[in-house]
């Protein structure tokens, strides 16, 4: 599946970047298009990947290029005033030539949390390819004003998008790391899932048409209907033999036989079980989900149609959902074997449900803060008996 991926903000760039070098790194060609949008500049010069011309500042001439300090409504503003120049940047897509717009964004801070659901709202009023936004949830330790900006732009962005995928950083942060680093794993761990995911529509030339290959169309079809999306994954590492020539075919080195169906099948159904039951990007009930898509990649030889339909069934009864979907996404020489599921249309969210809890109880706290703030300096400027006059 080929797709303009848009980076909003720090977060946003930084993974956009990443899929890049993800798809350098396995020739998968998910990337169409990158474009990073930030209000400050530091941040877009700390990218690697993305082409300096597909970067754009905005909110010069409020926040001169420093970021809008974890403000989301004023990033949304700057968004909205700007918007312009983010489709000059856009206005370079051969738009013609990808089946969809993922805009990446960490919800928690101010440009991204703010400015990817307007420009999800844009991108929709102009574009007839769907509009997918991928949000990334902030960490419970870092604080209620991240927990609010998050929650209100959860609720704002789901409204806007096609779907909307979602990670969560609380559910994969490891403790004693420091935070850099960590969020370069966490952004390695993101792209992986979501690579496969979407470079399975994407069998280029060279790469083996399995017979059931997955298409960009199931993907499109699994998120369309819209809510909340989230993925598990699940992998083992297997003997890259790289065969498939006439000689090895003689010798009978590539037939199934060579192989034990039976194995091949387990370890495609014990994949599965363990990417739905394991740790999601967006950690939920699957029971409920609307529908699903099944992908398992590897090379051909590890795949088999007996397995993902096994694995496809079992989803079936898990979720209670007809609509879910599978196949191979064969990678020749590669050595492991992956389960990628897709749940989309989710509604048992716990997490989602604690970080509205959190945000309602932060944004009490701010506005009473704020109330009592007035008073509170009035009284320690003004003597008690008000006999001091100001200058003037
Ligand atoms: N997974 C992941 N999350 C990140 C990363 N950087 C930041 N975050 C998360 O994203 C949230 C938003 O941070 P940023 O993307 O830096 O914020 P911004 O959109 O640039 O907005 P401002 O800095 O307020 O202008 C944070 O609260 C973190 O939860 C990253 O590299 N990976």
């Amino acid at each position: 599946m080929k797709l303009a991926m848009i980076g909003f903000g720090q977060a946003g760039g930084k993974i956009v970047d990443k899929f890049i070098e993800y798809d350098e790194r396995h020739g998968s060609e998910i990337v169409r298009s990158a474009i990073a949008v930030n209000t400050a500049k530091a941040d877009l010069m700390g990218l690697k990947h993305i082409p300096q011309d597909k970067r754009v500042l905005i909110g010069q001439a409020r926040v001169k290029g420093h970021g809008v300090g974890a403000d989301n409504e004023l990033g949304a503003e700057i968004a909205e005033e700007d918007i312009d120049e983010i489709q000059g940047a856009i206005d370079s897509i051969p738009v013609h030539e990808v089946d969809a717009f993922l805009i990446v964004a960490g919800l928690g801070g101010g440009t991204g949390s703010g400015g990817a659901p307007v420009l999800a709202k844009h991108l929709k009023r102009i574009y007839t390819e769907p509009v997918y936004g991928l949000g990334i949830l902030p960490g419970s330790d870092e604080g209620g004003i991240y927990t609010l900006n998050a929650a209100r732009s959860f609720q704002t962005f789901v409204r806007e998008v096609d779907n909307l995928l979602v990670f969560d950083n609380d559910a994969w942060r490891k403790t004693g790391e420091s935070v850099s680093g960590g969020y370069n794993q966490i952004n390695e761990e993101i792209v992986r899932r979501f690579g496969i995911l979407f470079g399975a529509g994407e069998v280029s030339k060279g790469q083996e048409v399995a017979e059931s290959v997955v298409d960009s169309s199931e993907i499109i079809n699994t998120l369309s209907g819209g809510g909340v999306s989230t993925v598990g994954y699940a992998s083992e590492d297997v003997e890259p033999r790289e065969s498939g020539g006439l000689l090895s075919r003689l010798r009978g080195e590539d037939s199934d036989d060579d192989l034990d169906t039976a194995h091949t099948t387990n370890r495609i159904t014990s994949l599965v079980r363990k990417a739905a039951l394991g740790r999601l990007t967006l950690p939920c009930e699957i029971e409920g989900a609307e529908r699903a898509l099944l992908v398992m990649a590897g090379p051909p030889r590890y795949l088999n149609r007996k397995g993902i339909e096994r694995g496809r069934k079992w989803i079936e009864e898990q979720t209670g959902s007809m609509e879910v979907r599978g196949g191979d996404y064969p990678v020749r020489g590669s050595d492991f074997v992956a389960g990628v599921i897709l749940l989309s249309g989710v509604t048992n969210v716990p997490r989602i449900k604690e970080l509205q809890q959190v945000a309602i109880e932060a944004q009490d706290n701010l506005d009473e803060i704020r109330e009592e703030s007035e008073e509170n300096l009035s009284s320690l400027v003004n003597d008690d008996a008000d006999e001091l006059e100001s200058l003037f």
